[in-house]
């Protein structure tokens, strides 16, 4: 066996492992000179042999038997890209074992079950890398880990996922319908197995809760993010926001925030809010993705690029595959996790934001000031007020000042038993500077 190679092996050939395998194959030469190494693929696991795929893998390398194939003892490297939490836990930690170390792109299982895979890395001295988990092709986790540890990060602010976006951006520029922006976004690989995953922030909500941990040095999971996702957004909503010069975009918002005589703490959540077209993050279109990253020393930094899809991620898992073997040929490992910190994860309803509440009322005298004493009363301040009479009735457009989110749901709830209130037609978090 030639002493310069080293044996790579692929569990998955979906969208993003047929791009792994095709780009493994492509650049085998250029991987060979920057790595010091010969990348030898070993091994591809897939559920069916006989499947439609995206690449041609070279004859013999097909196996239904992942299992047997990361317990190999001859597979330094094996990259995950099946999903989901099982059989992708299992063997991932059976490659550990087996003394491999680990790419994957697998969010979902890093957000509920990382310091599982973490502490295993760390016990079998091998390296678990995962740029392509969080915003596709995007560079962010690395700046996160390495260029910014010797900063302080107090926020990142994001749209972490390719599919919503692409169905958002579509609404808001093509009056697409919501099924129809859907099916695209799957026909392009972009969405998750299950694209509920996508649609109800359940995958930026996993991002974010990885990002929240890189950047704040602490431990965050899925179930401390609060998460909304875009199935409530209605054609309503887009509208509104268009009439408010503003786009509706799903955000991951990850924060630190100071307590009183404490440590502090962080807020992570995932929801669709407003921001106006004049915001930088307005203009990420399709499935681009973009994430806002905000420190005491650097200030303000900006990572945009292509946040799904199977060669953007590819390419995110060959740029890991290549530090993960000049690490194993130099005989050591990367930065692992860092989380030392132990912050404790602020409730939604202490998280400070701002409101856009549109309301149908009786177009007669005192409905203003009523429904401005509705929001005096739970010490909400209003920034603008926007009112269109039409017959009868009348609509409002209040968008209020930052309040605590209880502060801003206990209003929007007394507002719809209001008896001159008609209906509450949109509800919608604001961020950015609206006009
Ligand atoms: N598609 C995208 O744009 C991105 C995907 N990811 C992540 O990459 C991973 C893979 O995603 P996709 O390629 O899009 O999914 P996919 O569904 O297209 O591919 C997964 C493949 O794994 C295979 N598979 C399932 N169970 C298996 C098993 N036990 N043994 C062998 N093969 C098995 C499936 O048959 C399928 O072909 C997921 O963790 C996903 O969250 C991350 C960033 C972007
Ligand atoms: N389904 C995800 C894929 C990338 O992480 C998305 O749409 O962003
Ligand atoms: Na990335």
């Amino acid at each position: 066996m030639d002493k310069r190679s080293l044996r790579v092996a692929v569990l998955g050939c979906g969208s993003v492992g047929s791009q792994v395998v095709r780009l493994l194959q492509e650049q085998a030469t250029d991987l060979e000179a920057r790595i010091g190494a010969r990348i030898e693929l070993v091994g591809v696991a897939v559920r069916r042999i006989d499947a439609t795929r995206d690449v041609e893998v070279p004859d013999g390398l097909l196996t239904t038997d992942a299992d047997g194939l990361v317990a190999r003892d001859d597979v330094d490297l094996v990259i995950e890209v099946i999903g989901g939490i099982e059989p992708a836990r299992s063997l991932i930690l059976s490659a550990l074992e087996h003394g491999a170390s680990v790419v994957t792109a697998n969010k979902a299982l890093l957000a509920e079950d990382g310091p599982t895979l973490f502490e295993a890395a760390e016990k079998a001295g091998r390296d678990l890398y995962y740029e392509a988990a969080v915003a596709g092709a995007i560079p962010i986790l690395r700046p996160l880990r390495e260029s910014l540890a010797g900063d302080k990060v107090t926020r990142v602010l994001g749209i972490v996922n390719g599919t919503t976006n692409f169905i958002l951006d579509k609404m808001d520029s093509s009056g697409a319908g919501f099924a129809e922006a859907l099916e695209e976004a799957q026909e392009l690989g972009y969405a998750e197995a299950d694209p509920t995953a996508d649609v109800e922030g359940f995958d930026a909500a996993a991002k974010a809760a990885i990002l929240a941990s890189l950047a704040f040095h602490t431990r965050v999971t899925a179930s401390d993010v609060y998460r909304e996702g875009i199935s409530e957004v209605t054609a309503a909503d887009v509208q509104s926001a268009r009439e408010m010069n503003s786009v509706v975009k799903l955000l991951a918002i990850c924060e630190l925030r100071a307590v009183a005589g404490g440590d502090d703490a962080v807020a992570v959540r995932v929801h669709p809010a407003m921001i106006p077209r004049s915001h930088p993050l307005a203009s990420v279109r399709e499935a681009y993705n973009a994430v806002f990253v905000e420190s005491e020393a650097a200030g303000q930094l900006m990572f945009y690029g292509p946040g799904a899809g199977g060669a953007p991620t590819a390419s995110a898992v060959l740029g890991d595959l290549v530090t993960v073997a000049r690490n194993h040929l130099a005989g050591t490992r990367g930065v692992g996790e860092s989380a030392y910190a132990d912050r404790a994860v602020l409730a939604m309803g202490e998280t400070r934001t701002r409101y856009h509440v549109a309301i149908d009322v009786d177009d007669r005298a005192g409905v203003l000031a009523s429904v401005a004493l509705a929001f005096a009363e739970h010490d909400v301040s209003i920034q603008t007020v926007r009112q269109e009479g039409r017959g009868d009735d009348a609509q409002l457009v209040v968008v209020s000042h930052e309040a605590t989110d209880a502060q801003l749901s206990a209003t929007v709830e007394h507002l719809r038993g209001m008896d001159n209130v008609r209906e509450v037609t949109s509800v919608m978090r604001v961020e950015g500077e609206t006009e």
